[in-house]
């Protein structure tokens, strides 16, 4: 008898093994299933990849990584209706998602994802970097749900939050975060010389994998504003978005076209963007876009002419350049510098992130 109920409690059913879900098969996507399978043919442990999706289609991952992402790169556009992984198989609590997309409507799913227990590692700044209500019914449900990965919407993946959250988990208080936060913006500011039109880096700046889909969510500084606000939000401050003051690079004519016209319209930044640099280098000053708030102050987000040798002056390329003030650092802050843009290392902060999840 007791053999009996011993193996009756055997077979109790075993958790299903985890399953990863990439939404978002565009530059940073592509780049995660690439360094997904060089760490799996390495034999790093990752869960398998059971879909990969994007605006236009569904597929299942299977052994064949690259023949899948070239599956859903080569679809068909779809108009209308839900986005196909919408309508498909419903991940399970412990299964991950990888949002590596720009989108309203996969953000809008991170709080109900992570409420039924799935994990979420994102790519995507509108979760805590857009409507305050969506980024505080992200903090609630991460609290007692799924885990959230976040390590890629600042900073690329620079220990940017992790810092962040490590001087808090301390005791210490922040007083305020002042940096260059724009990867794309640094590598635009840092080459520009006046020699070509600024329109012309832009392009390069987008060909590289620097700049969000559509550029002038750079330009405008709107990604500056979301990073500001993950990282205030991280430090426990509510801030909304309408809160930060944002002085805006793009011109009218710039702003109207919609996102099949940018290309031919960012010809409209040259004659501005000349002008401002001929006035800073006049001064021996650089450009430099900068994004900062202070406790109890304001937040602002613009471009800035500086002395040559500002602190803020001094990366080169993508880089980032950040830093935290508080209690601990209250002298001499804390900064931390590195590649804030780019396909390959936002695509490794997602991955650290998936590996971080699954060994918990
Ligand atoms: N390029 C960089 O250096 C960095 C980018 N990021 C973020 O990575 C994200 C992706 O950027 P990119 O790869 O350059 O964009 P992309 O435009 O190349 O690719 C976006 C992908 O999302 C898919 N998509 C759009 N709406 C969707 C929906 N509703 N459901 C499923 N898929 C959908 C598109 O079909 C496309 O495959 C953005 O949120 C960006 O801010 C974050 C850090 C650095
Ligand atoms: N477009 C962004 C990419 C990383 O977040 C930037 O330029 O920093």
């Amino acid at each position: 008898m007791s053999a009996v109920v011993s193996l009756r409690s055997n077979r109790r059913a075993q958790p299903a093994p985890a399953r990863l879900a990439l939404l978002g098969t565009g530059t940073v996507g592509s780049a995660f299933v690439a360094r997904y399978a060089r760490l799996a043919a390495q034999g790093v442990a990752l869960p398998e990849i059971a879909w990969l999706c994007n605006s236009r289609t569904q597929v299942s991952g299977g052994d064949d990584l690259h023949a899948a992402l070239e599956q859903a790169r080569g679809a068909a556009r779809k108009r209308g209706g839900f986005p196909p992984w919408a309508e498909g198989e419903s991940p399970r609590p412990g299964d991950i998602i990888v949002d590596a997309t720009a989108s309203e409507t996969v953000a809008d799913w991170h709080p109900e994802w992570l409420t039924r227990g799935v994990h979420v590692v994102t790519a995507n700044k509108l979760g805590t970097g857009g409507d305050l209500g969506r980024a505080l019914a992200i903090g609630d449900a991460r609290a007692t749900g799924g885990r959230y990965g976040d390590s890629a919407t600042v900073g690329a993946g620079l220990p940017l939050l992790r810092s962040l959250r490590a001087l808090i988990d301390g005791g210490d208080r922040i007083h305020a975060i002042e940096g260059v936060l724009s990867g794309s913006l640094a590598w635009l500011f840092g080459r520009y010389d006046g020699s070509r039109p600024f329109s012309a880096l832009v392009r390069e700046a987008r060909n590289a994998g620097y700049t969000e889909p559509d550029p002038r969510v750079d330009l405008s500084g709107e990604d500056v504003r979301r990073k500001l606000l993950i990282l205030a939000r991280a430090a426990g401050i509510a801030l909304p978005a309408h809160e930060v003051e944002v002085a805006s690079l793009v011109p009218a004519a710039l702003a109207a076209v919609g996102e099949d016209a940018v290309d031919a319209a960012l010809d409209a930044l040259d004659a501005g963007l000349f002008a401002r640099h001929a006035a800073a280098r006049a001064a021996g000053e650089r450009l430099c876009f900068v994004g900062r708030f202070e406790v109890g102050g304001r937040a602002q987000v613009g471009l800035r002419s500086l002395p040559a040798d500002h602190p803020l002056c001094a990366g080169s390329g993508t880089d980032n350049r950040v830093a935290i003030h508080s209690d601990r650092y209250a002298d001499h802050p804390l900064v931390i510098q590195g590649p804030g843009a780019g396909a390959e290392v936002t695509a490794a902060a997602l991955l650290d992130d998936v590996l971080s999840i699954g060994s918990r």
